[in-house]
């Protein structure tokens, strides 16, 4: 069967109406609790899914966003700076059990939207039926395990510390103004990572949309508008370079919540006028690693990576983006590799069994193409059937061996469905390539020898932030610290970590006197008769 027949139908079958969306054109973005109306220019969002035309195969039109200005985002940014109030607003100083409820308020509106929200998941990005179900239950749950961090927390900060004759509460309080910007590869979940503890901890909120994956962020729009007070979210449509640029040279963002490619972070950074007084929590760029030894399982070593770098097409940065083997079992491993990789359904994003779908972004296919280019004119070969065919928006995965330092594949982040395999000698080969590296997320290794992955945990896990054994890398579970080293990230997520990188430790203390304890207790009974804890230290 010919590359052109396997798919052939891609994109011209019926579509069932249970999938279908309708058209949203979006003409309100969120400032100051109002849904403001937009009568201005506007983006057209585009699927990636195409339809068939007397043009060909164009990508289905969606709807549209507002493009608002660069006066609008300043209004917006005034809103969010205005109920922050210098940490005297309303949402600042709510009780932390009033914080909850809000959240609480929001997750219920949330989910009364969720059919409506995987649905436009799979149609503006192209995830599966499983995975953008997926990604809203996750974000759910994390918003649920959030809410009980955030009482732990809580509790925590009830209790006072004691050394050298000074008594002392550590309460947890909010930074100011937080912009929070992500990708659209987790256009829901990712960027909730951010802005979710953000807010629970009391800073004011300016969401930049993401540039795929805004519409599925409409049917929310209402939710915070009825769950937070006036300002404590406000939304930011257009174009980064218009509408981010003011605003972060006003110098009145507090943190930037950015998760994205570590060149455009450090230009946002450089915009402010006082970039020591900004934070950045930053999740970035990364090419983790695979090792296959010769002591490898090879099956599960292959049915780990093909998840770890084909999952949503591999446009994930935990993908594991470089494979390295070593000679003894090269042959047996890329032949196992390319036979499953072969196997795998390309197809539409809500059809059965499909793992791999059509992609997002416009240049992505041509650029993957390049890299294929690249690397055959240097004596690879693409060594899986159908491997790199493309059509439109659909790329189908390519196993490239055997690949080297010398090509584009060996160093570029190509966040999509092509897997370079390198083979190698000696494990310094996969070392070297860590130490020079820009980045340092995840590796994954693969042995089922003790004393070979003991001797080699150790290096890696001075190089990058996870090691993972026998298993394909990722962020999750949520409960467990993300971050990385090098151009990786700055800073650290998960559900505990990121309630702390969005707030700043601030002290109450005394010197340890009778009445300063009388006093003391008076104040944490106070506090806990308004919400939680039941320890006193005294
Ligand atoms: O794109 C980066 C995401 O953090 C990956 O998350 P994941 O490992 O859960 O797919």
């Amino acid at each position: 069967m010919s590359s052109a027949q396997a798919f052939d139908n891609l994109f011209k079958k019926e579509i069932p109406e249970v999938y279908q969306v309708p058209v949203i054109h979006q003409r309100e973005y969120l400032l100051n609790g109002e849904l403001v109306q937009w009568d201005g220019d506007v983006t057209e969002i585009y699927s990636p899914v195409c339809i068939p035309t007397e043009n060909g195969l164009e990508r289905k039109l969606l709807g549209s966003i507002p493009n608002i200005g660069p006066k609008e985002a300043l209004d917006v940014l005034e809103a969010c700076v205005k109920a922050y109030d210098n940490g005297l607003g309303e949402w600042p100083t709510m009780s932390v059990e009033g914080r909850i409820k809000c959240m609480q308020k929001f997750v219920y509106l949330m989910i009364q939207q969720r059919d409506l929200v995987i649905k436009l998941l799979m149609w503006e990005i192209g995830k599966t039926l499983p995975d953008s179900t997926k990604e809203f239950d996750r974000t759910v749950d994390y918003i649920n395990q959030t809410i009980d961090a955030l009482k732990d927390l809580d509790r925590e900060s009830s209790r006072f510390q004691q050394a050298e004759g000074t008594i002392a509460q550590i309460r947890r309080a909010p930074l100011g103004v937080v912009l929070s910007m992500g990708p659209f590869n987790y256009p829901l979940n990712e960027i909730f990572t951010t802005l979710i503890p953000a807010l629970i901890m009391g800073n004011t909120i300016l969401f930049k949309l993401p540039k795929h994956g805004v519409l599925a962020h409409y049917p929310l729009l209402n939710a915070f508008k009825e769950a937070f007070p006036k300002g404590t979210v406000n939304t930011l449509y257009g174009k980064g370079s218009e509408i981010i640029t003011p605003i972060m040279e006003s110098g009145k963002v507090n943190v930037l919540a950015f998760i994205g490619s570590s060149k455009v972070a450090n230009g946002l950074k450089k915009l402010h006028p006082k970039v020591n007084r900004l934070r950045a929590i930053l999740s970035l760029d990364a090419k983790n690693a695979a090792i296959v030894t010769k002591n490898a399982n090879l099956d599960i070593a292959v049915s780990e990576i093909i998840l770890g770098s084909l999952s949503f097409n591999g446009q994930r940065c935990t993908a594991l983006k470089l494979i390295f083997v070593q000679k003894e079992v090269a042959e047996e491993f890329t032949k196992k590799l390319s036979e499953a990789v072969s196997a795998l359904k390309g197809g539409l994003p809500w059809e059965k069994d499909v793992k791999i779908t059509p992609l997002p972004e416009v240049n992505k296919p041509s650029y993957l193409k390049e890299c294929l280019d690249d690397a055959l004119s240097k004596g690879a070969k693409v060594l899986n059937e159908n491997g790199g065919y493309n059509d439109a928006s659909f790329f189908f995965p390519a196993v490239v061996y055997p690949v080297n330092s010398d090509m584009k594949l060996y160093h570029e982040e190509q966040f999509g469905p092509v897997i370079p395999v390198v083979p190698f000698e000696t494990i310094d080969e996969p070392i070297d390539y860590q130490v020079n590296a820009d980045h340092g997320m995840q590796v994954s290794i693969f042995s089922e020898d003790a004393m070979e992955v003991s001797k080699l945990i150790d290096p890696f896990v001075n190089l990058v932030s996870r090691v993972n054994i026998n298993c394909q890398a990722q962020r999750g579970p949520d409960v467990f610290p993300f971050t990385g080293r090098k151009d990786s990230a700055e800073g650290t997520l998960s559900v505990f970590d990121a309630l702390r990188s969005f707030s700043i430790r601030s002290l109450v203390a005394a010197k340890v006197t009778d009445s300063n304890k009388e006093l003391l207790n008076t104040i944490v009974r106070d506090h806990d008769s308004n919400f939680l804890s039941t320890d006193y230290i005294f």
